[in-house]
């Protein structure tokens, strides 16, 4: 495999946990645009949002998607990365998408667990639960515009990596 894979989707849906074991799995490298952000700026998303408002935010992580592109390596997208026009039509022409989907419920129970505040500042100003089931509802449609492939990410990552790896239906190698 040598083109990119993007994972997409929502906050919680697991980019950056199963990115890690596909990338592993492939023999890849692995980038996530989200710590591409943190390490260049060393600034984290909520402070980048303080400073710059998520206008600012998002004009960073659509650049980030062209920097970190680079042939054999899995992509872990920001779950806002799909709102963009340009984005979407950038992911689906330099790679394969993948969009990891789980319902709104489980989402909000992983966040709730681990909700990482610095990196996940709110959307809207709404408990989680509520933030997650109206931005889900806002961007389901891009998430599947988006993808080459939807998988089920309800299940353990390990689970997901194979399902990935099925879809790809590829060798193991970059
Ligand atoms: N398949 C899974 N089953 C159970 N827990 C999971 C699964 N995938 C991820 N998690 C847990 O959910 C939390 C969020 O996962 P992760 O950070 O990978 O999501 P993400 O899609 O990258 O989110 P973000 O869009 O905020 O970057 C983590 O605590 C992780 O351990
Ligand atoms: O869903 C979103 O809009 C976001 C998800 C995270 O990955 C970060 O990119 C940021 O917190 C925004
Ligand atoms: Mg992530």
């Amino acid at each position: 495999m040598t083109q990119p894979i993007y994972l997409v989707g929502a906050r919680g849906c697991g980019k950056t946990t199963v990115g890690v074991a596909l990338a592993q799995a492939l023999g890849c490298n692995f980038v996530d645009t989200d710590h591409y952000l943190l390490t260049s700026t060393k600034m984290s998303v909520a402070d980048i949002v303080a400073q710059e408002g998520w206008e600012g935010f998002r004009r960073r992580e659509s650049m980030a998607l062209q920097s970190v592109t680079a042939p054999g390596t899995v992509i872990a997208t920001g779950g806002g990365m799909v709102l963009a026009d340009s984005n979407r039509q950038f992911m689906r022409e330099n790679g394969v998408v993948i969009y990891l989907r789980a319902p709104a419920q489980i989402l909000a129970s992983r966040l709730e667990a681990f909700p990482e505040e610095g990196q996940r500042p709110t959307l809207t100003g709404r408990p989680i639960t509520d933030e997650i089931v109206e931005v889900l509802a806002a961007r389901e449609a891009l998430y599947n515009q988006a993808a080459h492939h939807v998988v089920d990410a309800t299940r353990p990552p390990a689970e997901i990596v194979e399902a990935v790896l099925a879809v790809l239906n590829t060798a193991r190698a970059c």
